[in-house]
């Protein structure tokens, strides 16, 4: 990721007539505290968000901010495992780094950036710095492979009241959605099929293997409003399946992280973990909707969903790693943002409504994503 260049440097301004088009890379992701004292200002930040708490305006933000204070201790727990903090944002601004050092060919004409949703570094800083860099047309880039209005559709709203804030009024594009990517899909494919064979040498001989594709829930009321995420999230999984390409492989996918009392997407992956047990299978889990690790892979699935499959008696539990900056991963980012670029079209598998697109066409919701999104879902 790009610091703000030194006075002085070879990288400071130039005259726009006197260089080439400079496209900047905003890297969308979630946020988490930073520190012990964070973690009720950043879960205020995201329960008071419109896309995650649908309340009319008048009541969101005090409910929001007593749902926070209620979840506060559970998610300071949490955070109390990993060191008081979560890895996120070092995680984020290292694929960032990553990314940028995989598309160094295009020289100084394209820089990553890091925006956050609920916790620093927020949109308006990233804002400024594009602004400052000089950039003449931004890439926004969701860190979720799969498209939901409470994350994609939430940054990037976020993104665009941040511009109008500052100023900034560039041509952008959204990579809204790269589900069902080959590159990401064959990636992850490695990354699974080595935890996959780990699995396999320690699970006893006869007991089945099964993999369980564990996403972020979500709650059923923003799926049946329009949202395409539970649909990506089954083809993410068809993708990586083909490219693992394992015979009779024996796979689930289930919904994990529910935070409210409302219905979520099912089934839970404690449910899902029962029926492992229930069939006498070991499990390896892979979290499908996170390319980093952060609070909920690392305490949910490393922690708490360990000690549930032991004590349900599950013969075998194991967990596939997130993507990171696994050098594969990196690769498939940066070749998306290159036929971005290139086409100078905006990438996106989630094109009118539930229809995916072989070919990657012009996205309907790449300017306003929630307005087109719902309209393409009418
Ligand atoms: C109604 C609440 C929530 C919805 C809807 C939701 C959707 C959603 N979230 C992610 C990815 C992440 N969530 C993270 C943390 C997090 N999410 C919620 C609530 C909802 N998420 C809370 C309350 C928290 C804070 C942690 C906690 O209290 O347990 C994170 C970051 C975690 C970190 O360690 O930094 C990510 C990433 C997706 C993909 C998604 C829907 C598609
Ligand atoms: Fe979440
Ligand atoms: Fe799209």
């Amino acid at each position: 990721m790009s610091p703000a260049p030194p006075p002085g440097s070879s990288s400071e301004p130039v005259p726009p007539s006197r260089r080439r088009s400079r496209l900047a890379v905003v890297l969308f992701n979630l946020g988490g505290p930073d520190s012990p004292a964070a973690v009720r200002p950043f879960l205020e930040n995201l329960f008071t968000d419109p896309a995650i708490l649908r309340v009319p305006g008048f009541v969101r933000p005090l409910l929001g901010k007593f749902i926070a204070a209620r979840r506060t201790k559970a998610a300071s727990e949490n955070y109390a495992i990993l060191g008081g903090k979560s890895p996120l944002l070092e995680l984020t601004v290292a694929q960032a780094q990553a990314l940028e050092t995989a598309l160094g060919a295009e020289g100084d004409t394209v820089r990553c950036f890091v925006a956050m949703r609920y916790w620093h570094p927020f949109a308006e800083a990233a804002a400024r710095q594009v602004r400052d860099w000089g950039a003449d047309e931004v890439l926004l880039l969701p860190l979720y492979p799969q498209y939901s209005t409470t994350t994609t559709g939430s940054s990037a709203d976020d993104w665009a009241a941040a511009c109008r804030k500052i100023g900034l009024d560039l041509p952008t594009r959204t990579l809204c959605c790269w589900h069902s990517d080959e590159g990401f899909a064959g990636a992850t494919a490695t990354l699974l099929r080595r935890a996959y064979d780990k699995a396999r040498s320690e699970t006893p001989a006869g007991t089945g293997l099964r993999i369980l594709f564990s996403a972020h829930g979500l709650p059923e009321s923003i799926v049946k409003a329009g949202d395409p995420y539970q649909w990506q999230v089954e083809q993410s999984v068809a993708a990586i399946v083909r490219q693992l390409g394992i015979a009779g492989l024996d796979h689930a996918i289930c919904y994990q992280s529910r935070v409210t009392p409302q219905k979520w997407l099912g089934p839970s992956t404690e449910v899902a973990l029962e029926q492992a047990a229930k069939d006498g299978v070991a499990v390896l889990v892979h979290p499908v909707a996170f390319v980093s690790e952060h609070s909920e892979t690392l305490v949910e699935l490393d922690v708490e969903y360990a000690e549930l499959a032991h004590k349900l008696g599950i013969p075998g539990y194991f967990r596939a790693p997130a993507q990171n900056s696994d050098p594969a991963f990196i690769a498939a980012l940066a070749d998306l943002v290159r036929q971005t670029r290139d086409s100078g079209r905006t990438l996106c598998s989630f094109a009118g409504g539930r229809q995916c697109p072989k070919a990657h066409g012009d996205c309907p919701h790449a300017r306003a994503p929630r307005a087109a999104a719902q309209k393409a879902m009418a």
